[in-house]
């Protein structure tokens, strides 16, 4: 007998590995408030609810049984606290304990990426002694506080052992040269008007030589090896995956790289807390920037689970935050270019 119905596809098999993901939580233990252009509202105290909800929804996914336990890590974004923190005595830690004490909660390690609001609340020495990488199971709290101890009395005594720059604030200056060559206001922190110009502001910044080469040896090594690359960034590099005054100065420079090696597959971005999608039409890369939680009211949510398979990934999102499913070929059925 003939049947006229297209088959359904094939359920898919379970997938390899799952991973929770969230961006610019923005913690503060303050009212309410806007963003600068007074357009948007801003929820301080509510985002670190949102946060529990995240951790309590990975944490389930964790610890859950059949495919779902096998999530293996969370991604933060960036601005994992805000800014406002720093005018208070003691806010900046208190904040970013009670943020990592909802992460610990999770079960599995958080890995973690800077956001311009961890430079207005903490120097890059602290930065520098935070893990980058919270561990598992109440250890990331823990080692982050016991190390900062440690480096106030041992490591001060024996500080040869201490990383340090001789120079520190050269990278700073060469930075704010190119900011300033770009941006001729007062307030490097407001944007340039002419057009492909509005990136360089302050509230952004750029990937330095050594960072590029960096990447460019890891895609390189990952080329050989076949392997699959998610690039994690706080802020986004491509035009149409965010809004222009939001992207990383040097965005061309990371697109060309990324071009330039076969192994990257998405890259994802926080810092426009609406969000935003693009697939590269040369590269294919997924281009995929994740609803800030600070800007996302206490009704909704504001995180994503992706779980990844052979051939794609299949991000779940929740509240602000759509589902989406991101194949690895290229070039794609048509429906995967937006
Ligand atoms: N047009 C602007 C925007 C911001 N500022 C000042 O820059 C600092 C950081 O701004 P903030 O909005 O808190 O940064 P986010 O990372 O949350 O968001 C990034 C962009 O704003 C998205 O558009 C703060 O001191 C602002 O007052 C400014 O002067 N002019």
């Amino acid at each position: 007998m003939e049947s006229s119905a297209e088959e359904p596809p094939p359920p898919l098999p379970p997938p390899l590995f799952t991973f929770g993901a969230i961006a610019d939580i923005q913690y503060a233990d303050i009212d309410d408030g806007f963003n600068y252009t007074g357009t948007r509202q801003r929820y301080y105290r509510g985002s670190l609810q949102l946060l529990r909800r995240a951790a309590d929804s990975w944490r389930s996914a964790a610890t859950g049984g059949g495919p779902a336990s096998l999530l293996r890590f969370v991604l933060q974004l960036g601005d994992i606290v805000d800014g406002f923190n720093s005018r208070q005595r003691g806010a900046s830690e208190r904040a970013l304990d009670a943020v990592l004490g909802e992460l610990d909660r999770v079960g599995v390690p958080v890995h973690h990426v800077w956001g311009n609001h961890e430079f207005y609340n903490f120097s890059r020495d602290e930065l520098m002694r935070v893990p980058a990488e919270q561990r598992a199971s109440g250890s990331g709290r823990w080692r982050w506080r016991r190390r900062r101890r440690r480096t106030r009395t041992a490591a001060h005594r024996r500080h040869l052992r201490l990383p340090f720059q001789p120079c520190p604030r050269v990278q700073y200056n060469n930075a704010l040269n190119i900011l300033k060559e770009h941006n001729s206001n007062e307030d490097l922190n407001h944007p340039p008007v002419e057009k492909g110009m509005s990136k360089f502001a302050k509230f952004n910044g750029g990937f330095s030589r050594d960072q590029l080469s960096w990447l460019d040896g890891v895609l390189s090594q990952s080329d050989d090896d076949e392997e699959r690359v998610i690039i994690v960034s706080h802020l986004p590099v491509h035009p149409l995956s965010a809004d222009p005054v939001c992207l990383a100065w040097n965005s061309e420079d990371v697109l060309a790289m990324i071009g330039a090696h076969g192994c990257v597959v998405c890259f994802m971005a926080g810092h426009d807390h609406d969000g935003g999608y693009h697939r590269d039409r040369d590269s294919g890369v997924h281009h995929l920037t994740l609803e800030g939680v600070i800007e996302t009211p206490p009704e909704s949510d504001a995180f994503a689970t992706v779980s990844v398979y052979e051939d794609r990934m299949l991000l779940k999102g929740r509240g602000r935050t759509a589902d989406r499913e991101m194949l690895f070929t290229w070039p794609p059925d048509e429906t995967q270019v937006v």
